[in-house]
């Protein structure tokens, strides 16, 4: 099998995330989840999750799908980095994103949901497509929707093409030649402890000479930023007129009229350009002159996280074979 599905981002002033349309149970129910790298949990909002907490959000009704079972005993609980968090029971069902279906997917049901969830209305639930070791059902851990589509695809990848301001799309079984430009250039992936963790071969801030230094970071779908760590983000700020490191917006940010540089990453002998564009992230507040920056330091998260700004950049490739590979190619 293959199969394509939109990546629409859910706002349409910046690209804080995107959201794709999957169906779940019998008769099909049709819910928009954001597909996250970071993370390998499927949970969505429920008809399980309080009404204080649901805003707008389509929700999945297990009672409506005569496929629905539920797992028995089966609980689940997740903390993301940016604190938000939700938890709740377990179902297997059907699911498909793209016309890829998984008969006997876990699909957690949300029982509560941390306040950033619900404020969001555009954002159903999540589909985690990191590494199954990282799923937090327990006693017994759950596979991803990749996992279990895997043996069906003509080939075990999916692909990324995010896209500024933009819908673009994850494909799933396929690599889509059309979708990009010159060689895909693949590195190697650490698997533990369940991230698309890789190794990038230097940067270079706009012109300037490219520092061939090894960064490794995990490629995430989920994370709307690129941060990297502080040497490499002051280097860049350096370059920008009026930038400072705001405490209370909790960032680099800088006047919105000032010119930016473009910031280069490598993967391999490769080279990808972030534009000026997607450096400059989004205004602080609507209408402020004041901007925050796409890249910011990694230096309070503990680890590297090359989130959309960067793979809005690139054609990204999510290879399942034996051992894990990531390919970049420019498009
Ligand atoms: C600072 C380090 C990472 C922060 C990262 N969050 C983000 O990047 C959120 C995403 C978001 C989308 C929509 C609405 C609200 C927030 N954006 C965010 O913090 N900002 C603040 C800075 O400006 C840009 C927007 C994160 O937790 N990503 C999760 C997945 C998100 C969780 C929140 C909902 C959307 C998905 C992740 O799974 O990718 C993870 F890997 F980071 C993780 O926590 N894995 C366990």
């Amino acid at each position: 099998d293959t199969g394509s599905a939109a990546a629409t981002p859910i706002d349409p002033r910046f690209d804080i995330a995107y959201v794709t349309p999957v169906t779940i149970g019998t008769p099909p129910q049709t819910l928009q989840l954001d597909l996250d790298t970071g993370s390998s949990d499927l949970w969505v909002f429920s008809s399980h999750t309080p009404a204080s907490q649901v805003r707008g959000q389509q929700i999945y009704s297990p009672d409506k799908s005569t496929t629905s079972k539920l797992l028995d005993g089966h609980t689940w609980s997740i903390r993301y980095g940016d604190g938000s968090g939700s938890r709740g029971n377990v179902y297997t069902d059907n699911f498909a994103i793209g016309g890829i279906m998984v008969e006997t997917q876990a699909v957690e049901t949300a029982e509560e949901v941390s306040s950033s969830f619900t404020t969001e209305d555009n954002i159903d639930g999540l589909v985690g497509l990191g590494f199954s070791t990282l799923n937090t059902v327990s006693p017994e851990g759950q596979l991803t929707f990749f996992d279990n589509a895997k043996p069906k695809l003509d080939a075990p990848v999916f692909t990324a093409d995010l896209k500024y301001m933009k819908e673009g799309t994850y494909d799933f079984g396929f690599i889509d030649e059309s979708k990009y430009t010159g060689e895909i250039t693949y590195v190697p992936v650490d698997t533990d402890p369940g991230y698309w963790t890789f190794t990038s071969s230097g940067y270079g801030v706009g012109s300037g000479t490219f520092s061939s230094s090894p960064i490794t970071g995990i490629a995430d779908t989920g994370t709307s930023l690129v941060y990297l760590p502080t040497a490499i983000v002051t280097a860049y700020y350096r370059q920008v007129e009026g930038a400072t490191n705001s405490r209370s917006y909790g960032g680099y940010v800088f006047p919105c009229n000032s010119t930016l540089p473009p910031f280069v990453f490598g993967i391999g002998e490769a080279k990808f350009t972030i534009p000026p564009s997607y450096m400059s992230y989004a205004a602080v507040t609507d209408g402020s002159p004041t901007c925050f920056g796409g890249l910011q330091s990694s230096s309070g998260i503990g680890i590297n996280i090359w989130g959309d700004v960067a793979l809005k950049a690139a054609f990204v490739v999510f290879n399942g074979e034996e051992p894990p590979t990531i390919g970049w190619a420019n498009k």
